[in-house]
C-alpha cells in the first residue's frame, strides 16, 4: 500500500530471473529451499535496528504473480535460445508456494538475527529477494533513525517529518513519513501519507509567505469572527494588532520602526485564516526584534477576539540561544500583562537539525517545545543504507552456508529459531539463534550461549524469561497472523526501544547487544566452516 503499484514481481534484479531460469534448466527450481534476510551491522553505529517494512513484503508475497504483459516483457529481454516452456513456468508462480516468518514489525533487532525466513520452491524463493530487501532494508533504516531522534528528543517533545521534499523521490518521500511514525514521530507534512495511513498531518508556514507581504496595505481583510458570540460579531484584528504593538514594544525594548510591516501583515494574515493556528515562522528578518514583537502583538489581538495561539517556529540561527531569547520575551510580557498561559506558547524549531545538533542543544539548554526535521532524518544522511542481505541457509534440509575469508560476511547456517532471553529486571539480554528443531530455552534454567565465531566466548546465561521472535505470518497461501495497524505497530517499536538497557541504547554503541547462537548451531556452522565434506558440498555456496 505505501507504493502504490510499484511493488509487483518484476521490481527485482535481472539476475533473479535468468538464474532461475538454469535452475529451472536443471531441474532445481523446486527444490526445498530456505532463505534467511539478515543484517550484518547495527546502522549509524548504534547499539540496536528497528525491523520495519514486514507488512509490505507480506502483501508482496501474497500478490505475487507474472502478468502477461510481465511475461512479454520478459521474453524481450531475455535471449531467444530461453525456452518457451520456463516462461509457461514463471507464469506459474505465485506466493502460495511460500511460508514467511518474521519477527513483529517494529521489534528491535539485532546483526545476524534472521529477520524474515522464507520457505518454499527454490526458484520462487530466490525471485523474491531483491523485491524483499528493498522493502526491508529503507523502512527499518529510516525507522530506527526515527527511534534515535526520539531517544535523543525524549517522550515529552513533539517530533514532525518535513522531508517529502529533500527525500529520495516520491516513493521514498512516501515510505519515510509512514515509517518515521512508525519509529515515533507524532505527524508528518505529507498530505498523501495522512490519507493514506491516517498519520496526523501538521503545517505551519514558509519564509515565502511571509516575504509576499510588503505592508499592512497588503490585508484587504482586516476582520475575524470573535471565538464565541453571534456570527456578525467581527473584531478587527489589524487595529488591535497594531494597538497590542505599540504597547509592547517598549516592554520588549524594540522600537516601533524596527519592525518589518510585511512581516506584521504576513502574521496577521495567516491568523485571520486560520485564527484557531496561529504558528507563525518568526526568523525571516529578525528574530528578537522584528518576529517575536509581531508574533506577540498578534496573539495578544487574538486572545481578545477569543482566541489561543499556538506558538512559533524557528529555521535559522543559534537555536538554543534563539529559543531562549523567545521564551524570555514570552515570560516577560507573561508578567507584565498577567497573562501566565503567554510563557508557555509552543516553539518549534527546524532547519537541518540531526541527532547530533539535538544532543547539542540539549546540552546547551534550549526552551524548544518541538521539532520539524527532513532532510537528516529522511536521508538517513548519516549512513544512507542498511546492509540486509538474504542468504540461502538449507537446501533439501541440508545447512548452507556462505564460505568467505572475510568473516563478518560469513553467513550462519540452517533454518532456525530466534529467541530473545530477558533478564530480570525485565530488559533483554541477548539473543540466541537455534536449529529449528531444537527444543526452546527455558526460564530459569541455563542454557548454553555461544559466540559464533569464537570458540573460547561461552556463557551459561539463566533467562527470567523467554520469547520466540519469529513466528509464522503466511504459510502457502494462507495469511496466519494478522498485521497489526500502523499505530499498534508504532506503540510496539516505542516499547521495544524503551525496554532496551540503557547501554543497548545508546547512539554510538556498535554491536554491544550479543547474538549467540546454541551448541548445536555453532557444531553445524563449524563443520561447514572446516569443510567437512559430508556437509560441504558443491553448490553449498550462495552469493
Ligand atoms: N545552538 C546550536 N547548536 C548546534 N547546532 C545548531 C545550533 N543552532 C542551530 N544549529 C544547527 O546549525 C546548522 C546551521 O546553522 P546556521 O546558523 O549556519 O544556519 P542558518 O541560520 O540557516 O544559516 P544559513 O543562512 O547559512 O543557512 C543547522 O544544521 C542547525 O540545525
Ligand atoms: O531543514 P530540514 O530538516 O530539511 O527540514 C525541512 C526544511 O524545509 C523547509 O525549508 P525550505 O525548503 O523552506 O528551505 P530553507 O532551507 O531555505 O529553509 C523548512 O523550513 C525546513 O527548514
Ligand atoms: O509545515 C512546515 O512548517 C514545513 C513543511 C515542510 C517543510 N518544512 C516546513
Ligand atoms: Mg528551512
Amino acid at each position: 500500500m505505501v507504493h502504490q503499484g510499484i511493488v509487483q514481481p518484476l521490481l527485482t534484479d535481472l539476475y533473479q530471473i535468468t538464474m532461475a531460469y538454469a535452475y529451472w534448466k536443471f531441474n532445481k527450481q523446486s527444490q526445498a529451499a530456505v532463505f534467511e534476510l539478515f543484517f550484518r551491522n547495527n546502522p549509524f553505529k548504534g547499539g540496536y535496528t528497528i525491523f520495519a517494512g514486514l507488512s509490505d513484503c507480506i502483501e508482496f508475497v501474497s500478490n505475487f504473480a507474472y502478468s502477461k504483459s510481465d511475461i512479454d516483457y520478459v521474453k524481450s529481454i531475455l535471449p531467444s535460445s530461453v525456452e518457451e516452456e520456463f516462461f509457461h513456468f514463471l507464469s506459474g508462480i505465485h506466493g502460495d508456494q511460500v511460508t514467511i516468518a518474521a519477527v513483529p514489525e517494529g521489534s528491535v533487532v539485532f546483526p545476524r538475527v534472521p529477520l524474515l525466513r522464507v520457505e518454499g520452491p527454490l526458484a520462487t524463493v530466490l525471485l523474491m529477494e531483491t523485491t524483499l530487501l528493498t522493502l526491508v532494508n529503507y523502512a527499518s533504516l529510516v525507522t530506527t533513525n526515527a527511534t534515535r531522534f526520539r531517544l535523543t528528543a525524549g517522550n515529552d517533545k513533539p517530533l514532525f517529518e518535513f522531508g517529502l521534499r529533500r527525500a529520495q523521490g516520491p516513493n521514498g518521500g512516501l515510505s519515510a513519513s509512514r515509517y518515521c511514525y512508525i519509529g515515533g514521530f507524532n505527524g508528518t507534512s505529507n498530505v498523501l501519507a495522512g490519507k493514506l495511513f491516517s498519520i496526523p498531518v501538521v503545517g505551519t508556514h514558509s519564509h515565502a509567505f511571509v516575504m509576499s507581504f510588503s505592508g499592512l496595505t497588503d490585508l484587504c481583510k482586516t476582520h475575524v469572527q470573535y471565538a464565541t458570540g453571534s456570527d456578525s460579531k467581527l473584531f478587527d484584528l489589524k487595529c488591535g494588532t497594531q494597538k497590542w504593538l505599540t504597547q509592547i514594544s517598549p516592554m520588549l525594548d524594540v522600537a516601533e520602526d524596527e519592525i518589518i510591516e510585511g512581516e506584521l501583515a504576513a502574521f496577521i494574515s495567516i491568523a485571520i485564516a486560520f485564527p484557531t493556528n496561529f504558528l507563525a515562522l518568526v526568523d525571516t528578518y529578525d528574530v528578537i526584534r522584528s518576529g517575536i514583537p509581531c508574533f506577540c502583538a498578534v496573539t495578544l489581538a487574538l486572545d481578545e477576539a477569543g482566541y489561543r495561539a499556538k506558538g512559533i517556529r524557528l529555521d535559522s540561527g543559534d537555536l538554543a540561544y534563539l529559543s531562549r531569547q523567545s521564551r524570555c520575551q514570552f515570560q516577560l510580557l507573561a508578567e507584565r500583562l498577567n497573562k501566565p498561559w503567554l510563557s508557555l506558547l509552543t516553539i518549534v524549531a527546524s532547519n537541518d537539525i540531526n541527532v547530533r545538533t539535538m544532543n547539542s542543544l540539549n546540552q546547551q539548554g534550549h526552551q524548544i517545545n518541538a521539532y520539524g526535521i527532513g532532510t537528516h532524518l529522511v536521508t538517513c544522511q548519516e549512513q544512507p543504507a542498511l546492509g540486509c542481505v538474504y542468504k540461502l541457509v538449507e537446501l533439501d534440509g541440508v545447512a548452507k552456508m556462505k564460505l568467505t575469508q572475510e568473516r563478518s560476511k560469513l553467513s550462519l547456517p540452517a533454518k532456525k529459531k530466534v529467541y530473545r532471553l530477558f533478564g530480570e529486571n525485565g530488559s533483554p539480554l541477548a539473543d540466541l539463534l537455534q536449529k529449528y528443531d531444537e527444543s526452546p530455552p527455558l526460564v530459569d534454567q541455563q542454557v548454553l550461549c555461544c559466540h559464533p565465531f569464537q570458540e573460547s566466548e561461552r556463557k551459561y546465561i539463566v533467562p527470567s524469561r523467554v520469547e520466540e521472535m519469529n513466528c509464522n505470518y503466511w504459510i502457502k497461501g494462507k495469511s496466519c497472523k494478522e498485521i497489526p495497524k500502523l499505530v499498534d505497530i508504532r506503540n510496539y517499536c516505542q516499547n521495544q526501544v524503551n525496554s532496551l538497557r540503557r547501554d543497548h541504547q545508546l547512539l554510538s554503541n556498535l554491536n554491544t547487544y550479543k547474538v549467540f547462537v546454541s551448541d548445536a548451531l555453532y557444531q553445524t556452522m563449524h563443520k561447514l566452516w572446516v569443510g567437512d565434506t559430508t556437509m560441504r558440498e558443491p553448490g553449498s555456496y550462495h552469493e
